[in-house]
């Protein structure tokens, strides 16, 4: 794991004034008074940063310090044995070390096992008078609560009173020491001002409270536990609150709603306060990097080489020497970094600069490359070619035929492996966690951007020293995904919240407008501290050599026949559809695939010719002892199209053959043919995609009538055959179109031998599209690229696309698809579907 030392990095880079609050010392001691001076105190922590620590006397302060916080750790910690160390020294820095108020908090509002009742009684000191489980009626809540509001001694010895029946009451069984412990806490807290100090601390939980309930969304209110929807609406409409009591009347009175919810609610503060400070410790992190890094950039490369083991035939573009020297910048501050280029600038090239560098100076590996199956020929090439000396060994895992480790050359520097095999089975995993690997590299590490994934948890588990990222995706507007990222780049300060994390922006999948305002801050607070551990170059600002590209929508109208099958199947649909969102997405799929090709349904292949050629079936050797009625069921299932291949397939049934006809009438088809006809006599050349690979099997059909010479590759195309494949077509000018499935086709290929890419069909998220486009626009590159999307005028598509498009200029979450998602669609596409079927 990291050897990022988290104490001593917080400890030495916080100003002055927090680091004494943190050290827990009394900040008016004449040695606090001393240190405090203006200027003096932040010179020492910077140099203990930078020049280790010189000076013994701050060493002896500090270490005065750590033991007084580390006796107050270990005090709570007999309170609370069950509760995480880091967690009980968040809550004592949270209340500025004094011990008292953190154990009331604690006390208060600790996690599931707390009797609930006593400590809402404790909490708003009311007394208790009945059984625990009986409320007090709403006068004497009143009574107890005015008495409270008004900060008498008389309010603050019954509260203090209250309080401490209310903790006996709780069944704890404490040792004989814990005892004595607690004897003496509650005298203090009866004795001491402090803790009733009404203006301070509980004014402030009180005032969190009631502003929480005042302002919070519908959304925000459900996080708390034991509130519903339904609750939370309640709770909206009995607003205003304007006071703790008046809130707690109101909880008392109104059925359905409890006073628990207080409790709820601070936990949710809580929890929220420690995404706070854990973002503050990161944000000190980051603001050091700051400086460091914007030298980096705006010095330039400066004198600096490339690494002498790269080859010489080959030259780092200045940007790329920019990002190693970056790279080089957060090794030496042993933090790991993002390196987020946009698609083809080159990111696999500098990675392997950076490994190599890392190799001359001495560090020889081993390291993990873990890519997406697509992407793994191209990065073996990519080393051979740029750094020979770099020995590579390629990891397929048990599963892989009798391969464990396919090596290369030994001894090991590079590790490569797939992502679904560094997740893959128990041993895989266990392998991954064994290794003491030096780097870990995720290529595609959009694939990280849930810390709520197993895939995202495995990973992490993987234990390298230090890690890089690679991913063209932008940064989103997604709480989840920056915090997973966060969390990456200084896994040692997230240590045991991911669980709190993850729990708290699970469902924030939001828009801006759905963001509350605390998600709103974090976000942007988020991407703040963020900045130096990425980095991300588009092209236009660095690539000014690089053609331009061109993308353009071309609506085809559908052919009469199709545009009659899309009417009929829209109305059958329209009558049929409930409007929920998992119906609404088969709704949609629906009509893409009508909209495409109707062969992708079934309406010629009628059940009468269905039972006709079922029986005919019979008749192949294969299936001379099958039942007729259950082939005919496995029929009605399939598409025209597979229904045809089908006949092609057997001799028994091949009368039933489409016609060509048939298979060629669509409307984007008519359009292809004329397009594909002009793009040739231009001497360019294409690569076309498509969400389906049934859609590509009738393109064949359409290129093999036009005479037009193609390859194809999509999912089931084995990975050692991909390689060779995009040689073939980057080689061979006579090979006119390739075509490629979005998915296994959109990342990490290099195919600038074409110059046109057409999206036959696009992608519910214009990321996947973008990627597809990028396959020609990039590096290499010398002619202007062409995008020309087809949309079928009239249909879906046409709101698919304008919804894409909004999507883009807002930056909004386009990754969302890749994680699990799938069997739904998200609320903006739902909503335009329910608004195109009138629901
Ligand atoms: N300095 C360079 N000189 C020559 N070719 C280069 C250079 N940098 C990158 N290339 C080439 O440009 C192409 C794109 O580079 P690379 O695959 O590293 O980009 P990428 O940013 O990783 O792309 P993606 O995000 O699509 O995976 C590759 O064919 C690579 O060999």
């Amino acid at each position: 794991m990291s050897t990022f030392n988290l104490d001593r990095f917080r400890f030495d880079k916080k100003p002055a004034a927090t680091a004494n609050k943190e050290q827990g010392c009394d900040s008016k001691s004449p040695e606090s008074e001393k240190e405090n001076k203006p200027g003096k105190n932040m010179f020492s922590l910077t140099l203990c940063f930078f020049v280790f620590k010189s000076k013994v006397s701050d060493e002896e302060y500090n270490e005065h310090c750590w033991e007084k916080q580390e006796a107050m750790v270990r005090r709570l910690q007999k309170e609370f044995p069950d509760q995480d160390k880091e967690e009980l020294r968040m809550v004592l820095q949270e209340h500025d070390w004094n011990v008292e108020d953190a154990l009331q908090v604690l006390q208060m509002f600790s996690y599931p096992g707390v009797n609930t009742t006593a400590a809402i009684y404790s909490l708003f000191a009311l007394k208790k008078t009945t059984s625990s489980s009986q409320k007090p009626s709403s006068s004497s809540a009143a009574q107890m609560l005015s008495r409270f509001a008004s900060g008498t001694s008389i309010a603050k010895k019954q509260a203090a009173e209250s309080k401490r029946k209310a903790r006996a009451s709780e069944e704890h069984v404490s040792s004989e020491g814990e005892n004595d412990d607690e004897d003496t806490l509650s005298s203090e807290f009866e004795d001491s001002d402090d803790e009733l100090d009404f203006k301070g601390g509980m004014t402030d939980i009180k005032n969190e409270i009631v502003k929480f309930f005042q302002n919070a969304s519908l959304d925000e209110l459900t996080l708390i536990s034991g509130c519903s929807i339904k609750k939370a609406q309640r709770i909206v409409e009995l607003r205003p609150f304007d006071s703790l009591q008046s809130l707690v009347e109101v909880l008392h009175k109104n059925n359905g709603l409890s006073e628990d919810l207080l409790l709820g609610c601070r936990v949710v503060l809580r929890e929220r306060k420690v995404v706070l400070g854990l973002m503050s410790n990161c944000e000190t992190i980051s603001s050091k990097m700051v400086k460091q890094v914007t030298e980096v950039m705006q010095k330039g490369t400066g004198s600096m080489k490339q690494p002498c083991i790269l080859n010489s035939q080959f030259q780092l573009k200045p940007y790329q020497l920019i990002g190693l020297k970056w790279l080089l910048l957060l090794h030496e501050h042993k933090l790991s970094g993002i390196l987020a280029d946009e698609m083809g600038l080159g990111k696999t090239i500098q990675a392997i600069a950076f490994l190599s560098q890392l190799y001359e100076n001495g560090i020889k590996g081993p390291h993990l490359i873990t890519v997406p199956a697509s992407t793994l020929d191209n990065w073996v090439r990519e080393l051979k070619l740029w750094c020979p000396s770099l020995k590579v060994v390629v990891y397929y895992g048990k599963t892989h035929h009798s391969a464990f480790f396919l090596l290369f050359i030994s001894p090991v520097s590079g590790l490569f492996n797939r992502y679904n095999l560094a997740i893959g089975n128990d041993s895989d995993r266990s392998l991954f966690r064994k290794l003491r690997l030096k780097y870990a590299v995720f290529d595609e590490g959009h694939m990280l951007k849930n810390m709520n994934s197993l895939r995202y948890r495995h990973l992490m588990a993987i234990n390298a020293e230090h890690r890089l990222l690679l991913t063209g995706t932008p940064l989103q507007n997604n709480l989840l995904e920056l915090m997973s990222l966060l969390n990456f780049i200084m896994p040692s300060m997230f240590s045991n919240s991911t669980s709190q994390l993850s729990k708290m922006f699970s469902m924030v999948r939001k828009s801006h407008e759905e963001q509350s305002p605390f998600e709103r801050d974090r976000i942007s607070q988020a991407k703040l501290i963020m900045k130096p551990f990425i980095l991300r170059r588009v092209k236009s600002e660095v690539l000014k050599q690089l053609p331009a590209k061109e993308e353009k929508v071309e609506s085809c109208s559908m052919s009469k026949k199709q545009q009659a099958l899309y009417q009929t199947l829209f109305k059958k649909l329209k009558a049929s559809s409930n409007g929920e969102k998992r119906e609404l997405c088969n709704v949609m799929m629906q009509l893409r695939k009508m909209a495409n090709h109707p062969l992708l349904h079934r309406q010629y292949y009628t059940t009468e010719k269905l039972k006709a050629m079922s029986k005919l079936m019979l008749k192949e050797p294969t299936h001379f002892d099958a039942d007729a009625a259950l082939i005919q069921e496995d029929m009605e299932v399939m598409s025209d199209f597979e229904l045809h291949q089908l006949c092609q397939q057997y001799s028994s049934i091949s009368s039933y053959q489409l016609e060509t006809d048939l298979l060629l009438d669509s409307g984007k088809f008519q359009h292809l043919t004329e397009l594909l006809a002009s793009l040739k006599k231009q001497g360019d050349r294409v690569v076309l995609f498509s969400q389906f690979t049934m859609m590509l099997d009738i393109v064949e059909v359409l290129l093999k009538h036009l005479k037009h010479r193609y390859i194809r590759l999509d999912g089931s195309t084995p990975i050692a055959d991909r390689i060779v494949l995009i040689d073939e077509f980057n080689t061979d000018p006579d090979i006119f179109v390739f075509l490629l499935s979005t998915r296994a086709g959109g990342l990490g290929i290099n195919l600038t031998s074409a110059n046109v890419v057409i999206l036959h069909d696009i992608d519910c998220n214009p990321y996947n599209d973008k990627q597809a486009e990028d396959r020609c626009h990039r590096v290499g590159q010398t002619r202007i690229v062409q995008v020309i999307k087809l949309i079928s005028k009239d249909s879906i598509e046409d709101g698919i696309l304008q919804l894409g498009q909004k999507k883009l200029k807002l930056e909004q979450d386009m990754t969302a698809a890749e994680h699990g998602d799938e069997g739904t669609i998200p609320e903006d596409m739902a909503s335009l579907l329910r608004a195109s079927l009138g629901l």
